[in-house]
């Protein structure tokens, strides 16, 4: 019999607990959307209590998507459950995920809370939640160093209240398959009811086992993976949902049974559009979406490869969306074949925008040879990114005085025009001297990063700049085949961020 295994993708809320990770709603969107063509079944949106942005997120989330069951995080407290649900209004299908944790540690030193305390308020969370929606998740943080059999107990209290789903998180990553295959073999033949509900797996990366952790969840019976595009969530992050998935459906002969809904050919796609909007690039052997995994280096393999790619490859690169001979698009490329692409790589969207970005894929164009489908995921991604802020660039020019670069560079604040030169140990520096003798403040930079897209010389670069005032960060982004512009455009996006911060305080 066919087991459908649910795909619960958290990158929006636990992938954005990623240190230095802040994604703002219309890059959330973008996200979710791509969540929503990849084929995942629930996207975890948000925290909507956390703060007014990730509410605004959830709910536009909510808004625009309408294929994936969207969710949001709550304590186990009213406010937030309401607030969640509040969020949630415009979805077409809604889940809150309500969670408590139940570890002795948690217990005692988090909490302050005795077992029966806890066992009653998950029961009155899941109950309210249920007056609210049908669809309510409850999460054991910490289960799996909770004892089993007050585990069973507080599971037994979530469905009882009505839980639909229960999820049984490995939230510091502690335990190995073993184990895990364990634990959820123990619970199935003692939480009462758990035959009618979803028994979802959470497993965090600590010791680097989260992936095999949840494909023992599934063998002992779990149907919902939470997961995240690249892996990303708090420390070592979560379950990663390409790896997850690739090995559900290239180990066909030993999962037979097991079957997801998404679409594979999305993953290459959806892996560069999150790396590129939270700026955490993926390690080159990162299983999968990582720029080597299928490239073949040494003679032997690229002789087994030449002869029979299947010698070294278990998975062809155009099964997770990495053609390797598609159109190559260029200055002469017309409409048609733009839109081709942009579908290829999973992107729709309407006419207005897509002349929008066609106008700006001519304008890549005009500076590089060949657009590639890294350069096209980067126009959408970019585009998500734009933030209109008080600050905008105009232009700038850099030249050598005494040996050291000078930059004159032109912004407009407020809508007006002022032009500034400074000199600095390089382009860069010079330039950020400039602009911010223009604001009239100097921001530290607490961490520069420069990426290429794409290869060659004319690649494209991407530039994360986290700028800090009062001990808070701002992350900026900039995309350009010059790399002064991105740093330029970079540091703006994070200056406006933070003035955007300000207003909102
Ligand atoms: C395992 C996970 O990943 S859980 C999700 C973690 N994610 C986050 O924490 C990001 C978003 N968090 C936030 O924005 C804030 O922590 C908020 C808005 C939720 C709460 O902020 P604050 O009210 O300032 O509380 P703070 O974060 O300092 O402490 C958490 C409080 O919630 C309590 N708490 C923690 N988990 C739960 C829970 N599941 N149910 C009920 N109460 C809880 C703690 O005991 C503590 O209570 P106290 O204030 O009475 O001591
Ligand atoms: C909220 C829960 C599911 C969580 O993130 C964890 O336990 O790691």
């Amino acid at each position: 019999m066919t087991r459908k295994i649910k795909i619960f993708d958290t990158t929006l809320r636990d992938g954005e607990q990623t240190p230095r990770v802040n994604l703002n709603s219309q890059e959330k969107l973008r996200i979710a959307k791509q969540l929503e063509s990849l084929g995942v079944d629930i996207i975890e949106a948000g925290f909507a209590i956390s703060s007014p942005g990730d509410f605004e997120a959830v709910s536009t989330i909510a808004e625009h998507v309408k294929d994936s069951t969207i969710a949001s995080l709550a304590r186990a407290v009213k406010k937030d459950i309401e607030t969640a649900a509040r969020a949630l209004e415009k979805a077409n299908k809604k889940r809150i995920h309500i969670f408590l944790a139940t570890s002795p540690l948690h217990r005692e030193y988090k909490l302050k809370m005795g077992k029966e305390e806890i066992l009653e308020k998950i029961y009155e969370a899941v109950k309210y939640g249920k007056t609210l929606m049908d669809d309510i998740q409850f999460s054991a943080e910490d289960a799996m160093r909770t004892e089993p059999e007050y585990l069973a107990e507080a599971y037994n209290a979530a469905i009882a209240a009505g839980a639909t789903t229960i999820n049984v998180p490995d939230t510091v990553g502690y335990r190995t398959p073993t184990e895990i295959f364990e634990r959820i073999t123990y619970l199935r033949e003692n939480v009462k009811g758990i035959d009618g509900v979803d028994i979802s797996t959470h497993c965090h990366n600590d010791l680097g086992l989260a992936v095999a952790n949840s494909i023992a969840a599934v063998e002992a019976g779990a149907t919902q993976i939470e997961c995240t595009i690249n892996g990303l969530g708090e420390r070592a992050g979560n379950t990663s949902l390409e790896e997850v998935v690739m090995i559900l459906a290239t180990r066909k002969d030993k999962y037979e049974n097991l079957t997801t809904r998404i679409d594979t050919r999305q993953i290459y796609p959806t892996s560069k559009m999150v790396s590129l909007l939270t700026g955490v690039a993926t390690q080159p052997n990162k299983a999968i979406v990582g720029a080597n995994a299928f490239s073949h280096e040494s003679g032997i393999h690229q002789h087994g490869v030449l002869a029979n790619p299947e010698t070294y490859e278990i998975i062809t690169p155009e099964s997770v969306g990495r053609d390797t001979n598609s159109l190559v698009l260029g200055k002469l490329s017309g409409k048609h074949a733009f839109v081709d692409k942009m579908e290829k790589l999973g992107f729709s969207m309407d006419n207005e925008k897509i002349d929008e970005l066609f106008a700006e894929f001519k304008k890549l164009a005009d500076k590089k040879k060949y657009i590639l489908d890294e350069d096209i995921i980067s126009l959408v991604t970019g585009d998500a990114g734009k933030f209109e802020g008080r600050v905008k660039l105009e232009s700038f020019e850099i030249t050598r005085r005494e040996g050291k670069p000078k930059a004159e560079v032109t912004i407009t604040i407020d809508n007006k025009e002022q032009t500034m030169t400074a000199i600095g140990d390089g382009p860069v520096d010079a330039a950020y001297h400039a602009i911010n003798n223009m604001l009239g403040n100097s921001y530290d930079v607490a961490e520069y990063k420069l990426d290429s897209i794409t290869g060659d010389t004319d690649a494209q670069a991407q530039v994360v700049v986290i700028i800090e005032k009062n001990g808070e960060r701002h992350m900026g982004r900039g995309q350009s085949t010059d790399i002064v512009e991105a740093s330029i455009i970079a540091y703006i996006n994070a200056v406006n961020r933070l003035y955007k911060g300000e207003e909102n305080d």
